[in-house]
């Protein structure tokens, strides 16, 4: 892996922390150390270990992006980020794009108390594990593109700083909306494990994720289920 790769990891990988306990998680970490400096929280950790593992994670001095996809009436969502505020390590926090405007609007208000470095509001706009076959199942009469891109509308003119939604998006999505938006696409496969065998349905690789626009790579199992982490993200870098 060259210089340029090298950055390219630090600055846009984030590896995300979905493993069982606080003990699997601080090993991941120390074993990207190094190579990565952004790890997601999200529901499984965080609903086991709450703000004790943001604690820990702030001593290992890695930036934390809080996934826990706020989706709730806007008084609850913005008491939720406001909660969040005293986490300094937390530089970006999601909610749903479909908790709609005010919800939104009141995340980004609550956000904006911390004034040194707020953390980042960013919208989930169509979650990458649903494919079009789902949208009328879930009674959405769009199809699954053009809903994410009207989503992705809705959260930016309300404030949002950012939208998570697939790579395959990302590209529509800069057309759209300008280089502003940060773009942060989950359901990123190395080309070896690009053949659809999990829950995520709309994946790409981290090469052809960056060029598309995308500004984060958000990468679990392909790293954390690795028989040997710090090589995957390696491997990873030199594909960048
Ligand atoms: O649309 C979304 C939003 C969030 N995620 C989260 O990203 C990671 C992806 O993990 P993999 O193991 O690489 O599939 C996971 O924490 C999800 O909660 C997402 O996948 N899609």
């Amino acid at each position: 892996m060259n210089d340029a790769q090298q950055t390219k990891l630090r600055e846009h990988v984030i590896s995300a922390l979905d493993v069982a306990t606080m003990d699997e998680a601080l090993e991941l970490v120390d074993a990207l150390d190094g190579k990565l400096s952004l790890f997601k929280v999200g529901s499984r950790m965080f609903t086991r270990y709450g703000p004790a593992l943001l604690d820990v994670l702030a001593q290992r001095d890695v930036d934390v992006f809080l996934d826990l996809k706020f989706h709730d009436i806007p008084n609850t969502v913005a008491g939720a980020v406001e909660s969040a505020l005293s986490f300094e390590s937390v530089f970006m926090m999601t909610v749903h794009a479909s908790g709609g405007a005010d919800m939104i609007a009141r995340a980004v208000e609550a956000a904006a108390q911390r004034t040194d470095n707020p953390p980042k509001i960013v919208a989930v706009t169509a979650l990458t594990s649903l494919s079009p076959d789902d949208m009328s199942q879930i009674g959405v009469e769009l199809a699954l593109d053009e809903w994410a891109y009207s989503l992705g509308e809705l959260a930016l003119d309300a404030g949002a700083d950012g939208l998570v939604c697939s790579a395959h998006e990302a590209a529509q999505m800069r057309d759209r909306f300008g280089d502003d938006p940060l773009l942060v696409t989950p359901g990123i496969r190395p080309e070896k494990k690009m053949a659809k065998d999990d829950d995520q349905s709309r994946v790409m690789t981290p090469k052809d994720a960056l060029d598309t626009g995308s500004d984060y790579l958000v990468i679990g199992r392909p790293i954390y289920q690795a028989d040997d982490p710090a090589g995957a993200v390696e491997e990873i870098g030199s594909s960048l």
